[in-house]
């Protein structure tokens, strides 16, 4: 009995110390990975905002961006917040009323003002960009395109935020930024893999950006980037009066050059295999020949019916008459003697891409089915396509037979995509949350939120440290168990022994 109670004492493990060691160390560890985590606990996010006005031909959208303020010069980082579609036509619609240019802004600005928290207003930037509606309406009348400018500046200016200023963007301008847009959403740039090309249809124009494998052999479609350390060469064009919009006027007036006699009483007739059998609508030769676009095609006056044939493969050899190939001063072209290097990679194609293939569910068949569904689609009877989507508007639907075989002439016989290539283009209208289009892109570029250089990233993401300090906490006291488990049965073996 007495030699037991002295080995008890003897036993390292009862001793108070030991007991007060393990305490300390079971305590530090728990302490070290309190404030760890409390230490590098993100705080609350702060938000900043950027308000970009698109004010395209056929209407303006407000876009309104917003991105963590400490982290504003990583990809990814900036997501569309907000959307305001502003009612009526575009900005170039008011040339004869450039006031109205202005005030029709108020509405999606107070919507803005409301958006963005008030105490973030006043540095919020607002940045207007025109596209190809004004640029027409430049080269119409220059004086009429300056006040209308003036109008919407002065609107713009009156709102509590940072106004950057309102002004035409170039095509070149427009097709590079929307390249940035949808690389910047897709997280491309800092990735040493490919790029994703752009293709942008508008009411009056379109853009082609990419980074192509052949070299660039005309200088005004070539433009060269540094982002995030990496060098970017693209190729980007803008076709100026090939937006949807244009091409139905020049094609209808083609149509009205070829069909009409100079001696004939109007109104007569115009048949059109770009429009549903059964559709007649009488129309003003003024509302087709409105446009610059027009050069060189006689112009018609008068009314007309306008009559439908739904004749699909007709339509397009009316279309392909608003290419010219006859000409081409390089290697290669798309069309107008245009220089185009062959497409490369994956392109997403947005905008009225999207709309009109999404609408009539062309957007992942191949080629050769795409066509066959076209061309059963524009020979539906107008009523049947009126009944089937009573919701639409009728201007709109009467329209898509039109604008999907333009969208595949384009993209076939301008830009020379094949069957074979044809998979590689995405219709998308959104990455993440945020619109595919040149307005994100300038945004980012103004605010020189994409930096040349890659800035410094921590060594490991805020997740990954903590799950590491746990993981690592976790197991020196595993180990520690473990040691006192070991020596805890070897003293008692010891006892043992001893008895
Ligand atoms: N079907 C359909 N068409 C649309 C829709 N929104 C716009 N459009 C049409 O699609 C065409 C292109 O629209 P946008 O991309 O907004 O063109 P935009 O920016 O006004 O014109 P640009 O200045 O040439 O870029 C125009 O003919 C519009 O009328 C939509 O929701 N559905
Ligand atoms: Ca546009």
């Amino acid at each position: 009995m007495d030699e037991q109670r002295e080995v008890k004492v003897q036993n390292p493990w009862h001793r108070p110390v030991v007991i007060f060691l393990a305490g300390v160390i079971t305590g530090g560890i728990i302490i070290m990975v309190a404030i760890s985590v409390i230490q590098y606990k993100p705080l609350p996010q702060k938000y900043k905002y950027g308000i970009v006005l698109d004010a395209g031909s056929s209407h303006t959208s407000v876009f309104i961006y917003e991105w963590p303020a400490e982290k504003e010069n990583n990809t990814g980082m900036v997501r569309q917040k907000h959307t305001c579609n502003v009612e009526g036509k575009g900005i170039s619609s008011y040339s004869n009323n450039p006031v109205g240019a202005g005030r029709s802004l108020q509405k999606c600005m107070e919507e803005a003002k409301k958006t963005i928290p008030a105490h973030r207003h006043h540095e919020t930037p607002v940045y207007l960009g025109a596209t190809a509606g004004m640029r027409l309406l430049k080269m119409e009348n220059e004086d009429a395109s300056e006040k209308v400018l003036e109008s919407v500046a002065h609107s713009l200016k009156s709102y509590p935020f940072s106004y950057q200023g309102a002004r035409i963007i170039t095509g070149q301008e427009e097709g590079a930024f929307g390249w940035i847009t949808v690389n910047y959403l897709s997280k491309n740039l800092r990735k040493p893999t490919g790029t994703l090309g752009a293709l942008d249809l508008g009411g009056a124009s379109t853009q082609i950006t990419f980074v192509p494998q052949q070299e660039i052999e005309s200088q005004d479609n070539s433009i060269d980037f540094r982002l995030y350390g990496n060098n970017y060469h693209l190729y980007t064009h803008s076709f100026l009066c090939y937006g949807k919009d244009q091409v139905l006027k020049i094609s209808m007036g083609k149509k009205m050059e070829s069909t009409f006699k100079a001696d004939e009483t109007h109104p007569i007739e115009l048949k059109d295999p770009c429009f549903h059998p059964g559709y007649n609508l009488t129309k003003t030769a003024g509302s087709v020949f409105d446009t610059p676009c027009m050069e060189g095609v006689k112009m018609a006056n008068g009314s007309f019916f306008h009559v439908g044939t739904g004749n699909w493969s007709q339509c397009q050899q009316s279309i392909r008459k608003v290419f010219n190939t006859s000409y081409c001063p390089y290697s290669r072209c798309s069309f107008n003697g245009i220089f185009q290097p062959s497409v490369d990679g994956n392109f997403g194609a947005f905008s009225a891409f999207f709309f009109v293939m999404d609408f009539l569910n062309l957007t992942s068949d191949s080629l050769d089915i795409t066509k066959q569904n076209l061309s059963t689609y524009c020979s539906t009877p107008w009523k049947k396509i009126v009944q089937n989507h009573p919701k639409t508007k009728e201007k709109y639907l009467s329209e898509y037979c039109f604008s999907a075989t333009y969208i595949l002439t384009l993209l076939e016989d301008g830009y020379k995509f094949t069957s074979k290539n044809w998979k590689d283009i995405k219709f998308i209208k959104k990455i993440e949350d945020s619109d595919a289009g040149w307005t994100l892109g300038y945004m980012l570029n103004l605010t020189n939120m994409i930096p040349a250089e890659a800035p410094d990233t921590p060594l490991m993401p805020y997740g990954g440290y903590v799950a590491f300090m746990l993981l690592f906490s976790l197991l020196i006291l595993v180990l520690l168990l473990m040691v006192y488990l070991y020596f805890r049965r070897s003293s008692r073996t010891a006892q043992k022994d001893i008895i």
